[in-house]
């Protein structure tokens, strides 16, 4: 099995990059979704979170993710004990999900994680594709795709490596900051790229 990571910035264009990569028929495992699932209701992950945060969770017994999404960006300490809640639990189902994949003759597949590098996953990648985008264009897409204003923005990038570190470790850079059309082509040279492993 050839794993893949795939990784940018909030906002940068990793979803955009991923539907293409679905497009051009990579199996694509996407970390946000994982990590929604792990904190499903009934789950040991959400639990864990009630008793750690408590009032994060709503009367209908799923997690108000805007709650504690505004508690975590706002404190690195109070974020780390979430990813220290959440990561274990979103390695384990990926294993899981890697393994599923394996067993139906999927021998490529791309690991969407915002945060591949920042948890040091990028070194277990056989190669690792980072979305780019400056600075000010990142900032000003999420504003606008997330109705935050220019603080909680700046929040939520603090809270990550900026793009331009990120791209340090990449094998591939897939710079988005024109329009789709210009990402595409890079896209399928970076899903070729892959391909051509094993
Ligand atoms: C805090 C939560 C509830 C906020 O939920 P919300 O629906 O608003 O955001 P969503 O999960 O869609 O994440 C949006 C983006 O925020 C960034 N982000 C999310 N969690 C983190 C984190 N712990 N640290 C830094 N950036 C983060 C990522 O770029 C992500 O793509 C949620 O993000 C969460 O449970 N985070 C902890 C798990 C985690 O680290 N997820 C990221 C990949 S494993
Ligand atoms: N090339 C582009 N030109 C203009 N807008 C774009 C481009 N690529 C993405 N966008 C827009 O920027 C926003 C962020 O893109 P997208 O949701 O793909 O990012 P993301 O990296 O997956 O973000 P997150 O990690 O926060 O989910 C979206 O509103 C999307 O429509």
């Amino acid at each position: 099995m050839h794993v893949f990571g795939l990784t940018g910035g909030i906002a940068s264009g990793k979803s955009t990059v991923s539907r293409m990569l679905r497009e051009l028929g990579a199996r694509v495992l996407d970390a946000d979704v994982l990590a929604r699932e792990v904190v499903e209701p009934g789950t040991p992950g959400l639990t864990r979170i009630a008793e750690r945060f408590p009032g994060v969770v709503g009367p209908d017994g799923r997690l108000d993710r805007v709650k504690l999404g505004a508690h975590i960006f706002a404190d690195p300490a109070e974020r780390a004990a979430l990813n220290a809640i959440v990561h274990p639990e979103v390695r384990a189902l990926f294993l899981q999900k890697l393994q599923a994949l394996e067993a139906e003759g999927v021998t490529h597949v791309v690991y969407d994680v915002p945060l591949l590098i920042e948890t040091g996953l990028h070194s277990a990648m056989e190669g690792v594709a980072v979305v780019w985008v400056p600075r000010e264009a990142q900032k000003a897409r999420l504003m606008a795709r997330d109705g935050l204003d220019a603080a909680q923005a700046e929040a939520r990038l603090q809270a990550q490596m900026a793009l331009d570190d990120k791209r340090a470790h990449a094998t591939w850079v897939i710079d988005n900051s024109g329009a789709p059309e210009d990402t595409r082509p890079q896209v399928e040279a970076v899903w070729r790229a892959m391909l051509a492993h094993g």
